[in-house]
């Protein structure tokens, strides 16, 4: 059985407010894979949707969730994949894709039928997908590591030391306001994106995973003078409002997924906060 959550935007007002389990129903994104479902989070932020496909046995179909009132998912909409588990086999009106791990897809608006298979049942794929609104066909393409644009931050004196892969963006391919990537820390490295940001033009989510057993990362949001954590653990995602900063530190080193949607496509349009003025 497959899931839909629609999830409404908050203020800064409200979250300020907010107790734990209030920050996590709001925010937090848990079980995005369960066996042969596709779970799919919509967020008001943007109309961006968060979730995962795992199929084990046989194919998945994208689903068309009564929500999106389309009459079909990408009808006005594109999508982005990042192969998190098991080899896979994605089909987009009949064009089959194979997905190692880490590779990526892009799905123009437009495609009318997606499916979504595991090479090999024993070692499961793990989709994670990330979907916003699209007013323009832009083709459907698979990106890699190698045609990605990497990018090489911090310092291990710093605990930030990691390598930024930019893969679903528009120095690598077009997109209308869908950007993907994967941010890998180095061993002995804890921190993600700090210094801190923000950007009031694009909201984002951010999708941790590699996150050793027992280990746990604690997730960073709120206005820079406002902040809140989350605890997250492997596999589970958090929506980010244009508003808020997105920033974590990990018990250990770990890898995540970020995705943004809203006005614009810059990825440096980020407005960043002095480390010794966060609050
Ligand atoms: O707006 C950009 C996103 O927050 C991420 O790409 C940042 C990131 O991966 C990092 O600094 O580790
Ligand atoms: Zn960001």
């Amino acid at each position: 059985m497959n899931k839909f959550e629609s999830r409404y935007a908050q203020s800064p007002k409200e979250v300020k407010q907010m107790d734990t389990s209030a920050l996590r129903e709001n925010f937090l994104i848990e079980n995005i894979f369960e066996a042969n479902q596709v779970n799919l989070t919509l967020s008001f932020f943007d109309r961006y949707i968060v979730g995962g496909a795992m199929p084990v046995n046989g194919k998945l179909a994208l689903p068309n969730p009564d929500d999106l009132k389309a009459a079909y998912f990408l009808e006005r909409r594109e999508l982005g994949i990042i192969n998190v588990g098991g080899k896979a086999i994605v089909t987009a009106d009949g064009e089959t894709f194979e997905l190692d791990f880490k590779e990526a897809l892009y799905i123009g608006k437009g495609t009318k039928e997606v499916t979504f298979e595991s090479a090999d049942a024993s070692t499961p794929t793990k989709l994670y997908i990330n979907s916003a609104p699209a007013h323009h066909t832009y083709p459907t393409k698979k990106v890699s590591k190698a045609d990605a644009e990497i990018v090489e931050l911090g310092t291990p004196e710093t605990a930030n030391h990691r390598i930024i892969n930019k893969l679903l963006v528009n120095s690598v391919l077009p997109t209308c306001q869908l950007q993907m990537g994967m941010t890998e820390l180095k061993s002995g490295s804890v921190w993600n994106t700090m210094p801190a940001h923000t950007h009031d033009r694009r909201m984002e989510a951010y999708f941790y995973f590699e996150v050793p057993q027992n280990q746990s990362v604690c997730h960073f949001m709120g206005q820079p003078q406002e902040t809140r954590h989350i605890w997250m653990q492997n596999e589970e995602a958090v929506i980010s409002p244009n508003w808020s900063i997105h920033s974590g530190a990990g018990t250990s080193n770990y890898t995540f997924i970020w995705g943004m949607a809203g006005e614009n496509l810059d990825y440096g349009d980020m407005d960043h906060c002095a480390i010794t003025d966060l609050k």
